[in-house]
């Protein structure tokens, strides 16, 4: 039995996706505090819900997705019931395995994950790390269930938060890239629809030559720039704005802030 604590924007994904990918809804329980979020879920996917105490004595794996700020007090509420041979999962951006495991009794082995929201449509990417009690058995369990909601790797637990920054984060700086793209389309006066469809296949098929072809960006992008031509006239737009620094300060502010919310 698997449960999922806290089933709002990226406990949902992680869930809808493992559905999708033939996990049985009656091998899952959810934990959520609203009454009419639990019963949507219910209702949705098929589950049962339950509150964290019982979560937490009959699931083997639990997958913490709640907000960082309340993690602590939910890892007491379900202390009482954890033991060595619990699993413990938790995808909560800055929470290190050290302060999971303080909260938790000795021994139990946890595992720190770093999924995106594209789980939902099974092309996630997850970063796992190891806590202290974690051994190749729950390192391989864990990537087990999220490899369901798309790729995962192991990284250790330094890079982390580099990991939120990059690809937890990441999602959200190309939907704002996209966002751009459409607004700037549509105030050139392009009908909005047509704007979105030219963004979304250009964003599809740039993504297939990123992952498919092999080849560094640089590369591809250089094969766009045709010489004297439109794309170095935009490129050279976004240098004079500095755009390219913008996005490395925005990553490592989001760096910055996965590590302040481990509240260490
Ligand atoms: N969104 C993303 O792309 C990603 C998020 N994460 C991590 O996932 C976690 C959740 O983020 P996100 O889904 O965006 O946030 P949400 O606010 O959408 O989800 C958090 C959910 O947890 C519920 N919750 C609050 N307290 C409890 C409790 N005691 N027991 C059970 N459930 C509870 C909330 O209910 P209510 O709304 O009623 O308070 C809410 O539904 C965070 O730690 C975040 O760092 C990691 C990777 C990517
Ligand atoms: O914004 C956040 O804090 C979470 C973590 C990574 C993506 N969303």
């Amino acid at each position: 039995m698997i449960a999922i604590i806290g089933a709002g924007k990226m406990g949902e994904a992680l869930l809808a996706g493992m559905l999708a990918k033939g996990h049985a809804p009656e091998d899952v329980l959810v934990t959520e505090p609203r009454e009419e979020h639990a019963a949507e879920l219910r209702r949705r996917h098929g589950v049962g819900t339950v509150g964290a105490a019982e979560a937490a004595k009959r699931a083997e794996t639990l997958l913490l997705a709640l907000k960082p700020q309340d993690m602590p007090a939910l890892l007491d509420e379900i202390s009482p019931h954890m033991s060595a041979d619990r699993l413990v999962i938790s995808v909560a951006a800055g929470i290190t395995t050290a302060v999971l495991e303080r909260h938790l009794p000795a021994g139990v082995p946890v595992v720190r994950a770093m999924p995106n929201t594209p789980a939902l449509m099974g092309q996630g990417m997850t970063a796992v790390s190891g806590g202290a009690h974690a051994g190749p058995e729950h390192l391989d369990r864990a990537e087990e269930l999220l490899a369901s909601v798309g790729e995962v790797i192991r990284v250790g637990e330094q890079h982390m938060d580099t990991v939120t920054a990059i690809s937890g984060s990441g999602p959200a700086y190309f939907y704002f890239i996209a966002e751009t793209m459409i607004e700037a389309g549509v105030a050139m006066g392009m009908p909005r629809a047509t704007a979105q469809k030219l963004v979304g296949q250009t964003v599809t098929g740039a993504a297939a030559m990123l992952t498919g072809s092999g080849e560094h960006p640089v590369v591809l992008r250089e094969a766009v720039t045709s010489p004297g031509g439109t794309t170095a006239a935009a490129l050279r737009e976004l240098e004079r704005h500095g755009v390219r620094t913008a996005f490395t300060d925005a990553i490592e502010a989001a760096r910055d802030r996965s590590s302040a919310l481990s509240g260490e």
